[in-house]
């Protein structure tokens, strides 16, 4: 198990990557050029996208010359609009303020207090580059999963929501036992592929709203919204088991691969997303220390 605060540099191993996993129908979108929230980009989809500070935005832009709720951005049949919600700083479109609802453009620059957010509309041949830059600085390498810094931006607006909508909420923290015998014996390249091959079976056990991501070298994070700790013991035992029956062969040998996994839910004494991980990270030493191949809920 690695400390919390370390990072991992994958990118020597995206040699096995054999591509994105899924590639996103391509969408209007708002993208910050310049500024606080540099690179964060929202597709302008059937909802409209609300730009603002607040943790609930589609779109948080997390600096004081921004607004909670900012501006909003919908599609309006074959176009798309924009509006300010009485901003204290007031949006500006190619450095106009605007007022009531104004129509934007392919490559109209928004300003958003201090920071920049370009419209990009999908015929444009530059969103297939923000796509790219977009997959690169969220996802990781090896595995396509979610990295760790998109997975805390990620967490910090799942966790603001269950909050202010009282609904439950889960963290896993899923732990690779007995990792570093697997590489010292079959090689750094097959330890990669079982890695891969574990991204790809939290993939197939999580639902579509659940957040799953690589945080570590050999530690996965799985956020659970609509999830309370039963929940999501019953959702990791299930997933513990199909890792420890999956048919893994590092450097062509069949080998038995197990993890360890720690849970915490959302409670009033445990309502930031450092607590949060603090205490899933508690349950899964528990589960280390009382033999591995186990799932753990911190109480
Ligand atoms: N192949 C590969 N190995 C990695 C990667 N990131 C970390 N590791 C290895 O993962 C291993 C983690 O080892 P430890 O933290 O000692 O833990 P462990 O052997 O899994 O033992 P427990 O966690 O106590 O069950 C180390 O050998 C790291 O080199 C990676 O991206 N690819």
């Amino acid at each position: 198990m690695e400390p919390d605060t370390e990072l991992h540099d994958t990118t020597q191993r995206t040699v096995l990557s054999h591509g994105p996993l899924r590639s996103a129908p391509r969408s209007a979108c708002v993208v910050v050029i310049h500024g606080e929230g540099l690179g964060r980009r929202a597709d302008i989809t059937d909802a409209a996208v609300l730009v603002g500070r607040s943790q609930e935005a589609d779109l948080v832009i997390a600096h004081k010359s921004v607004s909670r709720e900012h501006c909003r951005v919908w599609r309006d049949g074959n176009g798309y609009r924009i509006r300010d919600l009485g901003a204290t700083n007031a949006t500006r479109v190619n450095d106009v303020r605007i007022s009531g609802d104004t129509a934007l453009a392919d490559g109209d620059q928004v300003t958003v207090g201090e920071s920049i957010l370009k419209f990009i509309s999908q015929d444009s041949v530059e969103a297939s580059y923000h796509e790219e830059i977009y997959q690169l600085a969220t996802h990781d390498a090896l595995t396509e999963l979610y990295n760790r810094r998109h997975f805390i931006e990620m967490a910090d607006k799942e966790i603001a929501r269950s909050i202010r909508h009282a609904r439950p909420l889960s963290l896993c923290i899923v732990d690779v036992d007995l990792f570093k015998p697997v590489n010292d014996r079959y090689g750094h390249i097959s330890g990669d592929e079982v890695l891969r091959q574990i991204a790809l079976l939290l993939r197939r056990h999580v639902r579509s709203d659940d957040i799953a991501a690589r945080i570590g070298g050999e530690e996965f994070a799985l956020l659970l919204p609509e999830c309370d700790a039963e929940a999501a013991r019953v959702f990791a035992e299930r997933l513990r088991e199909a890792v420890a029956d999956a048919p893994f062969a590092p450097g062509g040998e069949p080998q038995r691969i197990t993890v360890s996994i720690g849970i915490a839910a959302l409670s009033p004494q445990r309502d930031t997303r450092p607590a949060l991980m603090a205490a899933a990270d508690t349950a899964l030493y528990r589960a280390k220390s009382e033999g591995r191949n186990r799932v753990c809920v911190e109480a």
